[in-house]
């Protein structure tokens, strides 16, 4: 498979160790340095390609490789106010785009555990539940995105938090996600349930880059010939 690798910082490069390794050909690096490089005739020549740059650049980058007819795997996180445009963008050329928050199978695997265990919440009230996650110092956005999307699963199913909040929470409705930046912290988030007699905790702690990036190499094998909106979800639970 020909991969466009765009944004080439700590994850491209991680994710092109692994792309090599299973025998996948890289056809383009895009960083900020060469972005006069990512031509439509560049951009063509890839089967599928691999986003991974930042908040500010993912969405243009994105509406890119849809408008090339080159289905494209995003992990960017932070820009996900502009989702509805892109998937208007894929309707209208008849794309294909997968987005997940996370691409390592044990976060993948933690967000149905989070989902199972507010279910279960919803029935015992005494527990208050808040979360932390803690990454490396450059991280520009806060709080994560798979913090967003752990927040996000338990508002779903837990009836008496109405909203996330990046801070300590003022009232019980308020989930409060604390966000912590300390070196070299790949990516670690916490869900805690807590009540006057014992707390409840689940953690994924990520020990280095290789689950998002094999994750995303996953994923980007699964789009390459598909048209449509996927997550990853779809790559590993089959929907
Ligand atoms: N979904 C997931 O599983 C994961 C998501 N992420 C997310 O992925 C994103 C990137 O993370 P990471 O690789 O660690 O960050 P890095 O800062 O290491 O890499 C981003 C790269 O993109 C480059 N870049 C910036 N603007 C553009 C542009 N317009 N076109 C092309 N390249 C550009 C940057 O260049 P320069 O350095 O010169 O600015 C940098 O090299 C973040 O949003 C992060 O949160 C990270 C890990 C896992
Ligand atoms: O910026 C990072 O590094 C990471 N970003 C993603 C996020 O915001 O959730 C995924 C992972 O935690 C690492």
């Amino acid at each position: 498979m020909k991969i466009a690798l765009i944004g080439y910082g700590k994850m491209g490069q991680a994710i092109e160790q692994i792309a090599v390794a299973k025998g996948h050909e890289i056809v383009l690096k895009i960083n900020i340095d060469n972005t006069a490089d990512f031509t439509p005739e560049a951009i063509k020549m890839a089967d599928v390609a691999i986003e991974f740059t930042g908040p500010e650049t993912a969405f243009e980058n994105i509406i890119k490789c849809i408008e090339n007819g080159v289905p494209v795997v995003s992990g960017s996180t932070g820009w996900l106010d502009r989702l509805s445009e892109v998937e208007v963008a894929v309707k209208e050329k008849d794309g294909a785009f997968l987005y997940s928050s996370n691409y390592s199978i044990g976060v993948n695997l933690f967000f149905e555990v989070n989902k199972y265990l507010a279910r279960l919440m919803e029935d015992y009230p005494s527990y208050d539940v808040s979360m932390e996650e803690i990454h490396h110092t450059q991280k520009k956005d806060a709080p994560s995105g798979t913090a967003i999307s752990l927040a996000g699963q338990i508002l779903e199913n837990l009836d008496r938090k109405k909203n996330w909040v990046n801070q300590s929470a003022s009232n019980p409705e308020e989930l409060s996600i604390i966000s912590k930046r300390i070196d070299p912290a790949p990516g670690t988030h916490v869900v805690t349930y807590s009540s006057d007699i014992d707390d409840i905790e689940i953690k994924h702690t990520a020990h280095n880059r290789k689950g998002f990036a094999s994750g995303a190499v996953l994923a980007a094998e699964f789009l390459s010939d598909r048209k449509g909106i996927y997550s990853m979800r779809d790559v590993l639970f089959g929907g």
